[in-house]
């Protein structure tokens, strides 16, 4: 007899480090029957981690006229490749452990369903280690739906899931996930990462300084061939659950995997996932061979309820789904990254396929609702209508901190409302909630109150501490901060607080100012210094802020050549006119005010003189930008509407929620100026209209910016590859910079802010 046989396995891509074994395995359990009278032909595909890859490939098969297939790893592609199967009449041996749910009739599966691996890790490690578990799982078919039964599991037995995430397949950087895991403590860390996460992610427990003996792995996926890749080393202490492990002592077992290392290479370590698809390859074939046929129900019936003496115990085909009862084991990886079992059940567990009483049964559109959350920045919420979380995205889970399966309370509902905008949208099976976080109101915190500077940020108000000393004293002060933060207003109310509150404050912008003119400007002329002088001469911004303050802003951008004049004039409390012999004492405050980072310019650039930089700098106050303090924008907002309002007589005093939402949401690159001009616009079209300030009164920039959002994450990318790529093509800072057209201060921000070395 002729057999075909399709092997539709990941030889390349992200699985690949676990389907590469199951595709030896298949060759193996073939390779037995090639001495008998049948032919068997294989053809191979690789399917690369892809299910749309699965399904054209098994579909070019199947028109071959192909009817048994070996493979698909993932839920993602078997799931793919079932309407194939139906079309052509083909049978899948599906050789993996996988979530359950499923009972196609053109699939045999010979992996363990989760009441069989799954319950019996989590009571293991909730009996040695403790009750509260932190599950981290690949974002498609197989965690998700695991992580539900986990839940109801949980739920039943009053464990507690205390952190659930998910991440794209092939995900690397686990550092701020093992962030979370310290900061919530868990007993045991569930994981149902696959494919090539599962090494960086073992890797990272151990360099972050987490023991084993304390917090392990429970990972019903990390066997044998991931322990392999990742290294002994970082397996070890780690748990996993099988019927079947490669340390199981007998006799044929270890005559099995001597064996099959011959046929596949010395160094193949063999996985329980290889064990099902031998196995299961190895029972269809047999059962072929018996009732000569490829007819996939004939060979269903053939199988069905059959009982098997295997390496890993008595192994029974369920009559009624095709899944097999088998006996379990719990193993802890050795040092030498074997698995050494700890716990047997000896005893056959039946597979139950379908969890009673399923939250997926009740999550309608939950689908699109994760598409969704993927790419949208709003925070979602799905709550059915027995008051379960069934979907959180991202934002969601990040703001309230609730996890799904979880049920809300009144008072978490009381707390919700105190602390989001809600917009409701009521669905059949249940509701979907969009929260915007609302600011604390005006009169609930009251602001900390500077000069005319208000604020209830944290950071701020300790750095509006330092204006309070600096008011005290005579020093003289740095103030740093973007464009528009208020730079300026701080200055003045250092001045106004200060003992020389009834002299001058005399503001001088020296990045404005022509170079040839500022010496002029600060320290005066006189009569004759210079063509175009004025009679008589005149007095400089120094001398005018006697007794009084002087601020310099910009002070950033002053030429470098003239910096060394004002060095002088600051330390010898001195001026001398331009044109004049005549030194002047000067008893003026300085502060002086940049938005650039002259740390970085005296380092790199040479364009601004350490030894001013340090005169100047001796009390320094850091003004956040306003999107890192947007907890102050509610208020600045409702001070501007009350002084437009006193400027042109009448006007709305209120936002409606929509319009605020968004102005709470946007960058406001400018800052605060940026934000008054844009309301001072919006009070005036609305006053115009005798309405209040509304999404339509903003700014265009404003009203696209959330639609833009997804393309400014993009566009940040962009920026990071770019400067990647001349980084890589280039042997110096300063060649890259020129490349890019930056400044080499700049381009090592960008280094550091996106974590590229040279
Ligand atoms: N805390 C504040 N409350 C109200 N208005 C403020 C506040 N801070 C700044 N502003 C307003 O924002 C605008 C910019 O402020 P200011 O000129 O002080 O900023 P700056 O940082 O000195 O700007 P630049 O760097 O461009 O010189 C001004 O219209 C000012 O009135």
């Amino acid at each position: 007899m002729e057999i075909k046989v399709g092997l539709l396995f990941s030889l390349t891509g992200t699985t690949s480090i676990t389907e590469i074994g199951q595709w030896k395995a298949t060759k193996y359990a073939i390779s037995k029957y090639e001495t008998q009278v049948h032919s068997i032909t294989t053809f191979t595909r690789d399917i690369r981690s892809d299910p749309a890859q699965a399904a054209k490939e098994a579909e070019d098969l199947a028109k071959a006229g192909i009817k048994i297939f070996v493979g698909c790893y993932t839920s993602a592609c078997r799931k793919a490749v079932l309407p194939v199967l139906e079309k052509y009449d083909c049978l899948l041996v599906y050789p993996a452990l996988y979530e359950g749910q499923e009972c196609h009739p053109n699939v045999f599966y010979t992996g363990e369903v989760p009441n069989q691996q799954v319950h019996t890790l989590l009571e293991y490690g909730a009996q040695h280690y403790g009750k509260r578990v932190y599950a981290i799982g690949t974002d498609y078919v197989y965690p998700r739906e695991t992580n539900q039964q986990v839940k109801l599991f949980l739920k039943g037995k009053e464990h507690s899931l205390v952190g659930e995430r998910y991440v794209p397949f092939g995900f690397t950087s686990f550092y701020e996930i093992f962030q979370e895991i310290v900061e919530k403590k868990p007993d045991i860390i569930f994981s149902t990462l696959v494919g090539k996460s599962v090494i960086p992610f073992y890797q990272m427990y151990k360099q972050v300084g987490l023991d084993f003996n304390e917090m392990p792995i429970f990972s019903p996926i990390t066997k044998e061939t991931e322990v392999d890749v990742m290294g002994a080393e970082f397996g070890e202490g780690h748990y996993s659950s099988a019927s079947y492990f490669q340390s199981i002592p007998s006799i044929e077992n270890r005559q099995f995997v001597e064996n099959f290392q011959q046929f596949a290479g010395r160094k193949q370590p063999v996985s329980s996932v290889m064990f099902n698809t031998y196995l299961g390859t190895q029972l269809v074939l047999d059962s072929i061979v018996r009732i000569e046929t490829e007819e996939f129900r004939e060979i269903i019936y053939h199988l069905s309820g059959r009982k098997y003496n295997t390496l890993c115990g008595t192994i029974v085909t369920d009559p009624n789904h095709r899944h097999l009862s088998r006996p379990v084991k719990i193993g802890r990886v050795t040092h030498e990254g074997q698995f050494e079992t700890v716990w047997d059940s000896e005893k056959e567990i039946s597979p139950q396929p379908f969890k009673l009483n399923t939250i997926s049964e009740r999550s309608y559109h939950k689908m699109v609702l994760r598409n969704w959350g993927k790419v949208s920045e709003e925070a979602v919420l799905a709550v059915s209508s027995e008051g379960e979380i069934v979907y959180q995205s991202h934002q969601a889970a990040k703001m309230t901190n609730w996890m799904e399966g979880s049920f809300v309370t009144k008072e978490m509902l009381e707390k919700m409302k105190r602390s989001f905008y809600i917009h409701q949208y009521p669905g059949k099976e249940q509701n979907l909630f969009v929260l915007k976080p609302k600011l604390p109101s005006i009169s609930s915190k009251s602001p900390y109150v500077f000069g005319h500077v208000k604020t209830v940020n944290e950071e701020y108000q300790s750095e509006l501490e330092v204006g309070k000393i600096a008011a005290e004293s005579s020093a003289n002060v740095l103030i740093l901060g973007e464009t528009g933060t208020g730079k300026e207003m701080v200055a003045q109310a250092i001045h106004n607080m200060s003992e020389r509150k009834n002299g001058p404050f005399i503001s001088v912008n020296t990045g404005l100012l022509p170079k040839d003119l500022i010496t002029s400007e600060l320290f005066g002329y006189v009569d004759g210094a210079f063509t175009g002088a004025r009679k008589g001469g005149s007095t400089g911004k120094f001398e005018a802020a006697q007794n009084g303050t002087i601020f310099l802003d910009e002070i950033g951008d002053m030429p470098f050549e003239l910096q060394v004049t004002l060095l002088r004039a600051i330390e010898d409390k001195k001026i001398v006119r331009v044109g004049d012999t005549v030194e002047r004492p000067i008893n003026t405050r300085i502060i002086a005010a940049t938005n650039r980072d002259l740390e970085e310019e005296i380092a790199y650039e040479n364009s601004f003189r350490s030894d001013l930089y340090y005169r100047l700098n001796v009390l320094s106050i850091t003004i956040p930008p306003l999107r890192e303090r947007s907890e102050d924008i509610e208020h600045l907002c409702f001070e501007f509407l009350k002084d437009f309002q006193k400027a042109y007589n009448y006007g709305p005093g209120f936002i409606k929620d929509e319009a605020l939402q968004l102005i709470l949401s946007y960058p406001w690159p400018g800052n605060i100026r940026e934000l008054r001009n844009a309301l001072e616009r919006a009070f005036l079209i609305a006053r115009n209209e005798g309405a209040s300030i509304d999404m339509k009164h903003l700014p265009k920039k404003v009203r696209s910016f959330s639609e833009s959002k997804v393309n400014k994450l993009s566009l940040k990318e962009v920026e990071k590859r770019t400067i990647e790529k001349a980084v890589n093509q280039t042997c110096s800072a300063a060649e890259a910079a020129s490349i890019l057209g930056i400044a080499r201060s700049t381009l090592y921000r960008k280094m550091k802010e996106y974590s590229i070395s040279m």
